[in-house]
């Protein structure tokens, strides 16, 4: 999917909301336990429940592969079922890979080929050379982690350039943006750090962000959409817990597209005060 069908679902949808499958096999409620597959029949239903309302799912690897090959299996049918019910939703696997380059190249492979996804989460660390096996997909995405939700971005993230003045996270974004095009790269900026995505918006005006951190990490939509929406939208923010298990009883499905559409209509408001 490009970035123009992109801006059209959103458009469509009046949303950009990406729901993330974060599905911990300790919350799947109980009545889900008896399944052949507790957690794909807990993705199926919040799927179902959500799709209406979302432009986007971002399954977190790791709560797949720390089930073994069992966890890799759901994956699959997990993207099975979204490619096949809803052809017309964006997939993004965050899996926060890159490496030497024939390692990433089998990384880009495992997620563009063996499992399908639209766009794979990459760590920036370690240049160009592990970036670009990802950018051979011609028709894939790479979203490269700027500027992270969590406390500890500061640790590096913040860290000035005594040279250029620009800190870390500004680097990554002015480096790398001549690594791709906004055609086939995003960047992840927390939600938690709203308050820098108007300098963001200053480096890379085009680019879609995937922005993580509203719902559970505290982040304000309301800011993220102020200082980061351009005027392609340009914002997929993503809620996982926030939405998925909104409720841990047996209307967990209910409860989560409950979420799901509130956290649509505030997003539609927003769209049209930008006159999108
Ligand atoms: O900077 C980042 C990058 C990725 N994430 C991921 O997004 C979701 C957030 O989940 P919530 O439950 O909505 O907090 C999760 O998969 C993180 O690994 C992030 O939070 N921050």
């Amino acid at each position: 999917m490009n970035n123009e069908l992109l801006f059209q679902q959103i458009q469509k949808k009046r949303s950009f909301l990406c729901v993330g499958l974060d599905t911990d096999i300790q919350r799947v409620p109980k009545n889900l336990l008896n399944a052949a597959d507790p957690v794909l029949a807990f993705n199926r239903k919040i799927i179902d429940a959500t799709a209406d309302y979302t432009v986007a799912y971002k399954p977190n690897i790791a709560f797949y592969e720390s089930l073994g090959w069992k966890g890799w299996h759901t994956l699959e049918k997990t993207v099975e079922y979204l490619k096949s019910k809803y052809p017309e939703i964006f997939l993004i696997a965050d899996a926060k890979r890159g490496d030497i380059g024939n390692t990433s190249d089998l990384y880009a492979r495992a997620f563009f080929e063996k499992l399908d996804f639209d766009a794979v989460t990459v760590a920036p660390y370690m240049g160009e050379d592990s970036v670009k096996p990802f950018m051979n997909y011609t028709e894939k995405w790479v979203v490269l982690l700027a500027l992270t939700s969590n406390e500890g971005a500061a640790d590096f993230q913040y860290l000035k350039n005594e040279e250029s003045g620009d800190q870390l996270f500004e680097s990554v974004l002015k480096t790398s943006q001549n690594w791709g095009t906004p055609e086939n790269m995003m960047y992840v900026v927390g939600a938690t750090k709203a308050e820098k995505l108007k300098e963001i918006r200053q480096i890379v005006p085009d680019h879609f962000l995937l922005v993580p951190g509203v719902g559970a990490q505290g982040g304000s939509l309301q800011e993220v959409a102020k200082n980061g929406m351009n005027s392609h939208c340009g914002l997929l923010v993503n809620s996982s817990r926030g939405i998925i298990y909104a409720s841990g009883e047996k209307d967990f499905a209910k409860k989560a597209g409950e979420a799901a559409k509130a956290v649509q209509q505030e997003m539609e408001l927003l769209l049209k005060e930008k006159g999108l």
